[in-house]
């Protein structure tokens, strides 16, 4: 909703909001985010998971939760897989915002059961043999993320 929409006004906006500890910015329905290096109290809680089920795009502030419910329900909607591709530079914080999609998925759209847990698990082990420390990132796996959602019939 910026009357002028250039590189400039867009970053002074993101700056702004991110003084103001807002680190996810909309820009349609692609979301920015800024990389805080630590953490902001109650941002990924649980009552936050709870409070973005099944709410549509802006109907809350910006938040990789809501870009993570509107993928899943499209999938049911449109009865076709989606794709979540999470880009920036080393840093960025593209492995954290994956993990909390998933996060987000398993706990507000899993089974309950063991397989959740286990999706969630198998992160570090994967971070364990796939990631190492640079100059940028202590944890870095030097990777475009997307997640995947698949249809499936049943
Ligand atoms: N939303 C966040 N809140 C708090 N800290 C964060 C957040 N996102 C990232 N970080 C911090 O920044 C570090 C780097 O982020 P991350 O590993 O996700 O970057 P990346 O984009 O995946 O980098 P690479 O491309 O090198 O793998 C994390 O280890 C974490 O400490």
């Amino acid at each position: 909703s910026l009357m002028y929409l250039n590189e400039a006004t867009l970053l002074n906006n993101v700056r702004v909001r991110y003084s103001k500890e807002k680190i996810y910015t909309f820009v349609a329905n692609i979301l920015i985010a800024v990389n805080p290096y630590y953490d902001i109290p109650k941002l990924y809680s649980p009552e936050t998971i709870q409070k973005y089920r099944g709410r549509s795009l802006g109907t809350l502030p910006p938040h990789v939760y809501a870009i993570a419910d509107k993928a899943y329900r499209d999938m049911r909607v449109l009865k076709m897989s989606q794709s979540i591709i999470v880009s920036g530079e080393s840093g960025a914080g593209k492995t954290e915002n994956t993990k909390f999609v998933l996060r987000y998925l398993t706990s507000s759209y899993g089974t309950g059961q063991d397989i959740d847990e286990r999706i969630v698990e198998a992160n570090p082990l994967l971070e364990a043999f796939g990631n190492a420390k640079t100059v940028r990132n202590n944890n870095s796996s030097r990777f475009g993320k997307f997640v995947e959602i698949h249809f499936n019939e049943k």
